[in-house]
Order: C-alpha cells, then structure tokens, then sequence
C-alpha cells in the first residue's frame, strides 16, 4: 500500500467519462497527468501551475478515438505509410500500471513516476501479428521536467523479428504561434507534406511559422528546441538511446 508521501507524488484518480488517470507532483508544484487509454500524458504544468501542453477542448476521451493533445503515443508506426491505422494502435488502447517493471537507468532522482505497460492482444494480431511488450515510464523530475522512457521487446515465440517505427506526437501549448522558432533540426531531411511528400534538407537555423506547416523528418535531432517567447517557455527536447 502506498504510503501518504508518495500519495504526494503519485496519484490514481478517475479523468474524464471515468477513465482512469494518475497524477504526478514534485512538491514545487509541478504536475503530470498521465491517462492509462493510450498511456497517454495530457497535461504537464509548472510551479505557476500554466499549462505546457496543448489538449484540444474538443478531445472526446471516448475510446477507441485516440485523444487529441497532450502526447499520443505513435506505434507501431509513425504516420499512415503501412496498412496499419495512422499513427498506429498504442495510443488507443487501454495500457496497465505495470507493477514489476526493469530496472530503468534514467529518472533517477524521480520520485513521480509511473510504468505502463502495453501488450499485444488476441483482437490486434489481426492487424499486427507480432507480439510485444511496449513499456513506458512518465516521470516528473524535481525540476519539473518531463521524462518519457519507452522500451520495446519482441516476445516473439518463434523469435522473428519485426520493424516500426515510432514518435512521441507532442502537442506542445503555444500563446503565438508568430512567436515561436523551433532550433535545432538544421542539416536533417525532411518530406514536406504540403508539397507531396516532396524532400528537403534544412537549410536554416530555425523555423518559424507564418502559414500552415507540415513536416515529417526522417531523423531525429539529438536536441531541439522551441521558443515561445510569450510564456517565458523555452522547452529542450533530447533524445537518448540506450
Ligand atoms: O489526426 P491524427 O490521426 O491524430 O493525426 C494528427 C496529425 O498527425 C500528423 O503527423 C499529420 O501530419 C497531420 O496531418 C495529422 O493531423
């Protein structure tokens, strides 16, 4: 049973039309919520308790539509390339607090933190015959920063191997979307969606957006950011591979 500190730090409440959710909380009011229906976090405020994250007020949280904002989770596959629905199934299935997750060698200073875990099923191996654990750990470091830890295994019986791909589909909150510059993504080739997939490299050193935009990048930035002047934002974005 979980005592009264770490009810400080976790919480498992009911969301929306009863869906399950955790909160997390570092305790200079910083705060996560996580909903189990696609492991999906959809809320991460600072200490000024301000919104970082986009959710869309017509969000249904009504399954099996995936809930849009906050961060969807796309696997196994990015984008609508296979035959598989677009962005593909995890981020509208019912994921499980897993209660015996694998050592995790980041996060260590985290005391909010959650595992999910998500496995195949007998109803998707008509769509996607391969079996697999998909675990993700969301935790909320004392500074307030944002952690998403994914792991994929094949379990696989006769051992073959399979491919996806997969994205983290941020929803980021932006008070002037003229304010905002996204750095970091110079050199990396790009389909532009608004010119029929057409592919670029990037040339410039940040990107700004007067019109619709639609890029899909074929590799990811060790490091981006995006500026929105407005809130005082500055969110880093790193991706580490292990
Ligand atoms: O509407 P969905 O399936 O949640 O996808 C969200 C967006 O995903 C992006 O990857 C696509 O380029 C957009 O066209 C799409 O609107």
């Amino acid at each position: 049973m979980a005592s009264a500190s770490e009810n400080i730090y976790v919480e498992h409440v009911k969301g929306v039309n009863g869906l399950d959710k955790v909160i997390l909380r570092e305790i200079r009011g910083w705060s996560a919520e996580v909903y189990l229906y696609g492991g999906q976090v959809t809320s991460w405020k600072n200490e000024r308790r301000e919104e970082l994250l986009f959710l869309s007020s017509k969000a249904l949280f009504q399954p099996p539509k995936p809930i849009r904002g906050g961060i969807p989770i796309c696997f196994p596959q990015f984008g609508n390339l296979d035959s598989l629905e677009q962005h593909g199934f995890a981020r509208n299935r019912l994921w499980s607090v897993d209660p015996d997750p694998p050592p995790c060698s980041s996060h260590t200073n985290s005391r909010a933190f959650i595992d999910l875990i998500l496995r195949h099923s007998e109803e998707e191996a008509k769509i996607w015959s391969h079996r697999y654990e998909l675990r993700l750990r969301v935790a909320l470091g004392p500074a307030g920063d944002l952690m998403l830890t994914s792991r994929i295994r094949n379990t696989n019986t006769d051992g073959k191997s399979f491919t996806f791909t997969f994205a983290y589909h941020t929803y980021f909150f932006v008070t002037d979307i003229s304010e905002v510059r996204v750095e970091g993504l110079e050199t990396l080739d790009y389909l532009d969606n608004l010119q029929n997939r057409e592919r670029f490299t990037e040339q410039g050193d940040a990107i700004t957006f007067e019109s619709e935009v639609s890029l899909k990048f074929l590799k990811q930035a060790y490091v981006f950011c995006l500026f929105n002047s407005n809130l005082y934002t500055l969110f880093y974005v790193y991706r580490s591979c292990w």
